[in-house]
């Protein structure tokens, strides 16, 4: 596989006044093209900064990140970022937001009106891929949540980056429409054959969607496992059933919990128990 983001020896720490917080540690970790990786762990774990050193919005402290071999000195039209906040323009409507990204491009580098045109196609194209052909004229907040999250995939794509990164973009959904959501960016995953780095919470939806499911571990923030996903590229929901699936989201969540220094459940009702009885 082409790599195409090259994470080396990549150092963050943060200056706060009550002191020096370690939120990137040595991460060395190679992303291949159109792969789709998803990163889980513990609160606090680096996984935001990580995704925002890649998008160019983070500086690293020491290390470096490169992309098609080159070092990322700041944001790029190559790399396009959702957040779980969908983040439109609420004065601009469903196709006005979603063009928007483009607009600016074209008043930047003088493109022709034929750009335009094809720009025109691609945005009414996305709509209607993301479901939502007929929401076109409307407002942002005349949208559910699960919609707006879909303008605001359709304006990242808008762009043709090659590198989709995603920051708990579904984390504000109800389960339903989350599941909606995964068969979409799939699907999208499949079609713009972008490379797609997804930070989540949820190891589920982790598993779900990545090809590699990479484990960091906090204090100081580091990649601690990462887990190889044993599922076909054509998806569906009853995948997250079969045996494979629950047995490594087990073996996750057992991770996430001894890396956070959490107990587990038992060694918790075994500790509360004895307490119990001391106490009687
Ligand atoms: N701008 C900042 N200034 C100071 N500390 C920061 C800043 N951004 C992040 N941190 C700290 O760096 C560490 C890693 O934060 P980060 O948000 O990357 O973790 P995360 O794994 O994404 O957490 P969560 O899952 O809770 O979103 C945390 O201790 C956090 O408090």
């Amino acid at each position: 596989m082409t790599t195409k983001i090259q994470i080396s020896g990549a150092d963050k720490v943060f200056t706060t006044s009550k002191g020096e917080v370690h939120a990137l540690q040595q991460v060395d970790l190679d992303i291949g093209a159109n792969e789709f990786v998803t990163f889980v762990g513990a609160s606090g774990c680096g996984k935001s900064t990580l995704l925002r050193a890649i998008g160019g919005l983070e500086q690293l402290s020491s290390g470096s990140i490169k992309v098609d071999g080159k070092p990322i000195t700041g944001p790029g039209v190559d790399r396009a970022m959702v957040f779980q906040h969908y983040s439109l323009y609420p004065w601009l409507k469903v196709m006005e937001n979603i063009k928007f990204s483009r607009n600016l491009r074209v008043n930047r580098e003088n493109i022709t009106s034929a750009d335009v045109e094809r720009a025109s196609g691609r945005a009414d194209a996305l709509l209607g891929l993301m479901g939502l052909g007929h929401a076109a004229g409307a407002y942002p907040n005349q949208l559910s949540g699960g919609m707006q999250q879909r303008v605001a995939i359709a304006r990242a794509l808008m762009p043709r980056p090659d590198i989709l990164l995603m920051d708990e973009p579904f984390g504000a959904l109800d389960a339903q429409t989350r599941e909606v959501m995964h068969d979409l960016i799939r699907h999208v995953f499949k079609l713009e054959k972008a490379t797609i780095v997804f930070v989540t919470h949820d190891v589920e939806e982790a598993i779900y969607l990545g090809q590699r499911v990479v484990l960091m571990a906090p204090r100081p923030g580091r990649v601690d496992t990462i887990y190889d996903v044993p599922l076909p590229a054509d998806r569906n929901q009853e995948m997250k059933l079969a045996p494979e699936f629950l047995r490594l989201k087990r073996e996750i969540l057992d991770r996430i919990r001894e890396t956070s220094g959490m107990k587990t459940d038992l060694e918790l009702l075994e500790r509360l128990s004895r307490e119990a009885e001391e106490v009687q």
